[in-house]
């Protein structure tokens, strides 16, 4: 499965090599990076047919498999994501660094993701306007693009119009496959004293909840699938694929003031090109890139850039913060036949049901779907009913084939709580990497590295949540399975603070939800790159608006708050240009 993502990828590529680059030379809007947010932009900037659109991604499209819920960890370690190794810190990652993967396909993160459909909670956004002084940023108005976005497919969410859209270009559905563990995991929590919810994205998120996903009809839909493939056709919108960008072109413009005219980037070929930009060029290359390409591009803070010989044109400081959800993985339930069952019959079964009607375990990601938000005793008063911490449930197959299908999770024999930090008090960073400034950048994340131990202290709470559903489950055949933790064992009981901590320290993983590396913020802000009109401080015709921008990371995953941005992105765009030119 890997290696055939990786060969259509390659003939892919080599295809468009010899078809060599068709972008033209100019276009209204350049939009670099085809992923969450891109496709979104792209989209929405050419509904205008007046204005030229060009999307330069530096990946191709995703193979039809990437599009089957079962196989999505497959994606995740494919020739679709590169993977970057973060600074090894003592305090998370099993001091080692954590692995992140980073998207390199058509769809972005959205190609590769978990599908979970989740915007946070309104106290989120409302941090949003009080951070940017900008009330547009307010859960109230920015629920407008979060329905506008939707095509919520499932009912009875849908008929909350309140809350939700129909119509919108992004499919949303519950899956259509729920695994048999499921309604065991509902009821150890209830047991628990942990509330159903239905509707995680509507006045509140507490309480344990079946989640929708970003898929419809046992596929998955990604923001290409769902904002650019139905738009293809029109003249005014260009995709180029492998194609890489390696600069912002700025220029000197009137009153001294720096102007983005247009953007440098490689072709499939590996031929460099210009581009140019008649009005804005628009980043969408995610919280790794874009800080990384501003930085190329001479925007950045000055003494790093000087230290790697970049002629410094703005000194911002990009970079400078990187939010993310610490995730660690909990002590596993082990799940044995005939509730949970792993050998070939069942899998063939699965491969034909699936062919047949995209229904059966390959239609969904194993128990992801199933989500606890709560708030823990440390959640900060003045946060409403935010939840501090997100508990997912990971299932795996564990032993027999473990040698031969390292990564399939579609039949599972251990059912994993998964635990994320969803308000970070620890922040890190992102920086050229001076050996290589062009290629992977360096990251420090950063978890657990608050000096009170706050996010510590959280996620120990959340890992013993995990814990307490095993006296609820071994009854229904779900036992509690410590043998892969012999690294903790010497710390102390299972339930105990120090092994707790130890689990946090060695079973650290990102949650892919990288942002803020180049915040919005208000104009005195020392720590924003962007106005909240996502415009690059001191620098015209430049935006970004993607996962960097965030100024706040949302209680949940990110990948439907960045589409909400990009969402009001694109009105903000218009709005601006038809306030320069009321009669264009
Ligand atoms: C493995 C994984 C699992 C996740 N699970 C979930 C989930 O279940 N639910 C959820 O809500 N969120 C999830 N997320 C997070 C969510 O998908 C991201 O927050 C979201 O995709 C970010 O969107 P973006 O537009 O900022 O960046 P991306 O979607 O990463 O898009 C950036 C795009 O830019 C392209 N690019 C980069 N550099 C260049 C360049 N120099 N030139 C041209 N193109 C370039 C990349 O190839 C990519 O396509 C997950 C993310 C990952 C990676």
């Amino acid at each position: 499965m890997l290696q055939s993502i990786s060969v259509k990828r390659d003939a892919e590529r080599r295809q468009r090599a010899e078809e060599g680059c068709r972008a033209l030379p100019e276009y209204d809007y350049v939009v670099v990076g085809g992923g969450s947010s891109g496709c979104v932009l792209a989209a929405r900037l050419s509904e205008d047919e007046s204005v030229s659109v060009l999307l330069l991604e530096r990946g191709g499209h995703e193979p039809e498999e990437a599009r089957v819920p079962g196989y999505a960890v497959f994606n995740i370690n494919s020739a679709m994501a590169e993977s970057l190794k973060a600074e090894p810190e003592p305090h998370n990652c099993n001091a080692t660094g954590c692995v992140l993967n980073v998207p390199t396909v058509l769809g972005g993160g959205s190609t590769i993701n978990g599908m979970l459909y989740v915007r946070g909670s309104g106290e989120d956004y409302d941090e949003w306007a009080r951070l940017t002084g900008d009330r547009g940023w307010a859960f109230n108005n920015v629920l407008r693009y979060f329905k506008k976005s939707e095509d919520n497919l499932d009912s009875p969410i849908n008929r909350d119009m309140r809350y939700h859209g129909r119509g919108g270009p992004q499919k949303v559905s519950w899956q259509p496959y729920r695994h048999p563990v499921m309604p065991l995991l509902a009821q150890a929590l209830e047991a628990a004293g942990v509330r159903p919810r239905l509707d995680i994205n509507a006045e509140a998120q507490l309480g344990y909840s079946v989640v929708q996903t970003t898929s419809a009809g046992g596929r998955r839909w990604t923001t290409f699938n769902s904002y650019i493939e139905p738009v293809l056709r029109r003249r005014n919108l260009h995709v180029e694929t492998f194609a890489t960008a390696r600069k912002v072109v700025l220029q000197n413009a009137a009153r001294g003031k720096l102007k983005a005219v247009g953007v440098e980037f490689e072709d499939a070929a590996g031929t460099v090109h210009v581009v140019r930009a008649r009005r804005e060029v628009v980043l969408t290359a995610g919280a790794i890139h874009t800080p990384q390409l501003l930085m190329l591009s001479g925007i950045g803070p000055a003494g790093q850039l000087k230290a790697l010989g970049i002629p410094v044109l703005k000194d911002l400081p990009v970079g400078e913060e990187l939010l993310d959800h610490a995730d660690v993985v909990g002590v596993p339930y082990k799940c044995e036949p005939p509730l949970c069952t792993t050998d070939w019959q069942s899998r063939l079964a699965d491969l034909r049901q699936y062919r047949q009607n995209r229904t059966g375990p390959l239609s969904a990601l194993n128990v992801l779907h199933l989500n606890v938000f709560a708030r823990s005793s440390l959640a900060e008063p003045g946060t409403g009913l935010a939840p501090d911490l997100q508990i997912m449930f990971l299932a795996r197959t564990v032993d027999e084939y473990e040698t031969c299908l390292p990564y399939d999770s579609w039949r599972i024999n251990r059912v994993i709580p998964l635990v994320s930090l969803m308000r970070p008090y620890s922040v890190g960073w992102l920086r050229l990497n001076a050996s290589n400034p062009r290629g992977l950048p360096l990251v420090k994340l950063n978890y657990f590295g608050d000096p009170a131990g706050h996010d510590l202290a959280v996620t120990v709470e959340a890992l013993r949540m995990g814990l307490r559903l095993r006296d609820a489950l071994a009854p229904l055949g779900l036992t509690l399975d410590t043998s892969s933790f012999t690294q903790c064992a010497a710390e102390g009981a299972v339930d105990s603070d120090a092994f707790l901590r130890c689990v946090a320290r060695t079973r650290t993983s990102t949650s892919w939800h990288w942002s803020g590396t180049c915040r919005m913020g208000r104009a005195r802000d020392p720590r924003a790159v962007l106005d909240s009109r996502l415009r690059v401080r001191g620098v015209a015709s430049l935006r970004v608006a993607d996962a960097s921008a965030m100024p706040f990371i949302p209680s949940g995953n990110t990948n439907n708050p960045t589409i909400m941005l990009a969402e009001r992105a694109a009105d903000i765009i218009k709005r601006d240009r038809k306030a320069l030119c009321p009669w264009c």
